[in-house]
């Protein structure tokens, strides 16, 4: 006999996994990591202590963080036939899709590729959050016909990062903000991207293959692909005013407003679109340009007001980005990158304590009886 369980369309409120990783306390309003709240980690803390974090339960030493952070240097560089095959695809290719490409061509450089022991996933978590900034930043650059951009090894890890994508080396500003955008993606509980990994993980299916299909769940516009889909709103409307009339006709239309609404916080504003709205007003500060913050504030204003909804991260951090000089169609890519350790942590975990993800349907088709032929 069949058990019964409650169907819960897209998931909602249903318990995949059990986790020691993270878990999005709405209560008090904490998005707990390893046992610390991410949105008071991001005060004091950079991106590589929360790598460190969630790949070892604890934070680093000095020594710790410097050698993993040379461990990090010495995965930079990518194979060049990666390259080749990433200047083999057409020109108007996603750079999602680029990416996907790369990372799943990695899979075959990989001697230990069936091992899937807790030592050697982790030392492949590293080999992917060494090369995923790589393959990001030169896919853009190679599917724009642009000059590859080597790793510049004396520069920070967000740094480096950020210089590959744009030729240029960060100021202390940019530096600092960029790295704390990394950090408020690094890792979030159970996306869809997550669990799709998870899924993977689960058939003991490898790290690159669950990454592919993680790349694949994040360009989707309702989930990673929304940072894009915010700038071009804001682009399109240009002023205050604009802006205002814009969303209000896309809700009239019963458009989804992107970068608005979360499946989980959806009543409250996301703990880290308010850090990437601070971070937001110091570049337009440092920049003397406030149209886009305050653009973006007047959003805010009619999106509570006509729907009581409330910004997620990719609403703020969508105009932190081209305040940093990133090119649009790179926003979700750098997303991904940043979430590539939350992604390895949790197939980590799911190959160290496995069990198949395969659940079961409602049928709501019809059922014929064989013994009765239809008659043509
Ligand atoms: C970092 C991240 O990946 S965060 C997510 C980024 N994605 C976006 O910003 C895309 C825009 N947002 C959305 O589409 C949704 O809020 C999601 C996909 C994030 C969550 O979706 P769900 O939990 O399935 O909520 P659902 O789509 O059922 O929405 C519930 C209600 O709120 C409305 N709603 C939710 N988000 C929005 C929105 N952004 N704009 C307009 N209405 C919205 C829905 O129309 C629905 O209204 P109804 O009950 O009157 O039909
Ligand atoms: O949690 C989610 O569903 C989406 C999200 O905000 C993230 O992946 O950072």
């Amino acid at each position: 006999m069949t058990r019964q369980v409650n169907y819960s369309p897209g998931l909602d409120g249903v318990i995949a996994a059990e986790t020691k990783l993270s878990f999005l306390d709405t209560i008090h309003s904490e998005i707990v990591i390893q046992g610390y709240d991410l949105i008071r980690l991001s005060e004091n803390n950079d991106y590589l202590d929360i790598v460190f974090l969630l790949l070892h339960e604890r934070f680093p030493s000095s020594e710790e963080k410097r050698i993993q952070e040379q461990t990090l240097k010495d995965e930079y560089d990518v194979p060049e036939d990666i390259l080749k095959i990433l200047k083999l695809l057409p020109e108007k290719t996603h750079p999602m899709d680029g990416l996907r490409t790369g990372i799943s061509a990695l899979a075959g450089y990989d001697a230990q590729i069936n091992d899937r022991s807790l030592t050697v996933n982790k030392k492949r978590a590293y080999t992917l959050l060494g090369k995923v900034p790589n393959i990001v930043a030169n896919s853009y650059r190679v599917l724009n016909k642009q000059d590859v951009v080597p790793p510049k090894k004396d520069l920070s890890y967000s740094a480096n990062f950020y210089y590959m994508i744009t030729g240029k080396v960060p100021s202390a500003i940019e530096e600092k903000i960029f790295d704390q955008s990394l950090l408020l993606y690094s890792e979030h509980e159970m996306p869809n991207s997550t669990f799709t990994a998870r899924v993977i993980a689960s058939t003991q299916s490898d790290l690159y293959g669950a990454l592919t299909g993680a790349v694949a769940s994040l360009k989707g516009s309702l989930h990673g692909g929304a940072n894009e889909a915010v700038m071009y709103m804001l682009l399109e409307a240009g002023s205050v005013e604009k802006f205002k009339q814009l969303l209000k006709q896309k809700l009239a239309s019963k458009e989804k407003i992107m970068g608005f609404g979360h499946r989980v916080y959806m009543k409250k504003m996301d703990p880290r679109a308010l850090i990437m709205k601070k971070a937001l007003k110091q570049l337009c500060d440092s920049k003397g340009d406030d149209l886009l913050y305050k653009m973006c504030e007047a959003g805010e204003v009619v999106m509570e007001r006509e729907k009581g909804l409330y910004p997620n991260l990719d609403y703020y951090a969508a105009p932190v980005y081209y305040m940093l000089g990133l090119p649009i169609e790179i926003y979700t890519p750098i997303f991904f990158s940043a979430r590539t350790v939350g992604l390895c942590a949790h197939v980590v975990e799911q190959h160290a304590n496995n069990r198949l993800f395969r659940p079961r349907v409602n049928y709501i088709g019809e059922r014929h009886n064989p013994n009765v032929l239809s008659k043509p």
